[in-house]
């Protein structure tokens, strides 16, 4: 999950091309009908051409008839048993904000079908070039997390980008501490803005509920460290049998 461009979708790839490596039975779901690669057919061109509705109707329309669909997803999705199931989301915030969509298809997931599940909710690492975007940000990862009601995990994408000077001073972002968030944010907004700055850092260091953990797609221990997080979250493996090693002759 996350705002569009966040690098979902490569997070996806990357788990993807992760749990193939280890050979672990994994699978990857499209749920983003704009996607350009599709395996499927109810594109999201069809449903605004023949409904008549603009990009957001269409895929809350995708959306509704997905829900109303549990029964053809069960095929597709029932059989999986322990494997892992990534699937890719839309980047419409308000999918994992405010509408109650993606809140009913989570519920689903676990209770319909009961998959263990857990969000990873991407912002990309632009948003700790200011604190006042890192703020947006972090408000937008609390709200996911206060509407899906699922375990969450906020990974910070796209670490290869960020200039080795940022990067030393970026644990405040990570585990965010308001003294230095507040400093920060006011010194790029107008004194107007002071209490507000004060309430949002109160708000993220008294929760503690946002951390971010930095994922570099081009290191494989960085890799390796965000999908430790996700298993660990979803107790991953725990239930595995262990398996007869094979005995070669
Ligand atoms: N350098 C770098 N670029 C990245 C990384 N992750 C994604 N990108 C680039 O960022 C752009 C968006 O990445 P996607 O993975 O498509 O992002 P998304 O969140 O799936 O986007 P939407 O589905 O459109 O919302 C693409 O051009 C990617 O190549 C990364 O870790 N490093
Ligand atoms: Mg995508």
């Amino acid at each position: 999950m996350g705002p569009a461009g966040s690098g979902k979708s490569t997070y996806c790839a990357t788990a993807l091309q992760y749990y193939q490596n280890a050979k672990r039975n994994v699978h990857l779901m499209n749920l983003d009908p704009a996607a350009e690669k599709f395996e499927y057919n109810p594109s999201i061109e069809d449903v605004m051409e023949e409904m008549g509705y603009g990009p957001n109707g269409g895929l809350i329309y995708c959306f509704e008839f997905l829900m109303e669909s549990l029964d053809w997803l069960e095929e597709q999705i029932g059989d999986f048993d322990d494997d892992y199931l990534i699937i890719d989301c839309p980047g419409q915030i308000e999918l994992y904000t405010h509408f109650p969509l993606m809140r009913q298809f989570c519920y689903a997931l676990q209770n319909t079908f009961k998959f263990n599940i857990v969000g990873v909710y991407c912002l990309e690492s632009q948003f700790i070039e200011d604190t006042t975007k890192y703020f947006a940000g972090v408000m937008s990862a609390t709200s996911a997390m206060f509407n899906l009601e699922i375990p969450q995990i906020n990974v910070m994408t796209k670490m290869d980008l960020v200039s080795p000077d940022l990067k030393k001073s970026l644990d405040r972002y990570f585990d965010p501490d308001k003294s230095l968030l507040l400093s920060e944010a006011n010194k790029q907004t107008p004194p107007k803005f002071l209490s507000l700055n004060n309430a949002i850092s109160s708000i993220i260091d008294e929760f503690s509920m946002v951390s971010f953990i930095p994922l570099d797609i081009s290191d494989e221990d960085s890799i390796a460290y965000v999908i430790s997080h996700a298993d660990n979250s979803i107790q991953f493996g725990e239930d595995e049998e262990p398996k007869e090693p094979k005995v070669i002759f």
